[in-house]
């Protein structure tokens, strides 16, 4: 059963269309990726299938919202979001703030779900350390177990493994594969296309025209044909 569908669905900002027309739409337990040239519009869509940006025409469909929690997301780290003065745990429990509503306190159950996602990520001996001092690869540890507490059954990651060394971005890609293996639906955003016909069973391919199918018919077609074989086959 679809989770997300994209019905003619046009992005862009301030009335300027970035990309017209897309539709597709994604299934429960499906690994996404989503990739294409700088400025091809992937952060845009995201930010619009998260309801941060209103469509420019078209419409953005989540199935049982309101059954299936809600959508965990890993946007792209800024400079400042890496020297934030906070506490690991204190970061990954903030992902809890929406299934607190107005109680200002986090519940026994939210404290007990931060703890499990520290634990899944592996990064439950950081819990008191300050977040500014870690390494990128744990840092991204730390925003993905915030993400997972938020998170119903869809994570949309904004290029992930982004600025981290070759085996931190193999442990992250490990962790996400994992996760899609327990049930989550997987929206990724991904410069690497090497990476995103590895792990994806999905992939969009912004441009004009774009490219949505399953990974065999991306690899069998013009557009993934001529980017797959492109610098060696990695990246967008
Ligand atoms: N806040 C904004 N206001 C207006 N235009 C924007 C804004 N953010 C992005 N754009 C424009 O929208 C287009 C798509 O940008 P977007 O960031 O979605 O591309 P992208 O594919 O994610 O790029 P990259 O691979 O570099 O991250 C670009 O032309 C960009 O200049």
């Amino acid at each position: 059963m679809a989770q997300l569908t994209c019905n003619n669905l046009t992005i862009g900002y301030d009335g300027k269309t970035v990309l017209k027309g897309l539709n597709f739409s994604v299934n429960s337990g499906d690994y996404l990726c989503i990739v294409g040239e700088n400025g091809s519009g992937k952060s845009t869509l995201m930010k619009t299938i998260l309801h941060l940006l209103a469509p420019l025409e078209g419409s953005v469909i989540i199935e049982n919202k309101q059954h299936s929690g809600g959508i965990g997301y890993l946007p792209q780290q800024t400079v400042v979001q890496k020297d934030f003065p906070a506490s690991v745990l204190e970061i990954v429990i903030s992902g809890c703030l929406n299934r607190c509503g107005l109680r200002p306190y986090y519940s026994r159950e939210e404290k007990q779900l931060s703890r499990e996602n520290m634990e899944k990520m592996g990064i439950s001996h950081l819990s008191k350390r300050c977040y500014r001092e870690l390494s990128g690869g744990q840092q991204q540890r730390v925003l993905l177990a915030r993400a997972l507490c938020a998170a119903g059954k869809m994570l949309l990651l904004d290029e992930p493994v982004s600025g981290l060394d070759p085996k931190a971005t193999a442990e992250m890609y490990e962790l996400i594969q994992k996760l899609n293996e327990e049930g989550i639906t997987i929206i990724m955003i991904s410069h690497d296309i090497g990476t995103a016909v590895n792990y994806a069973s999905h992939i969009l391919h912004m441009g004009n025209p774009y490219f949505f199918g399953t990974k065999d018919e991306y690899l069998d077609s013009s557009i993934g044909k001529a980017f797959s074989t492109q610098d060696g086959g990695s990246k967008a």
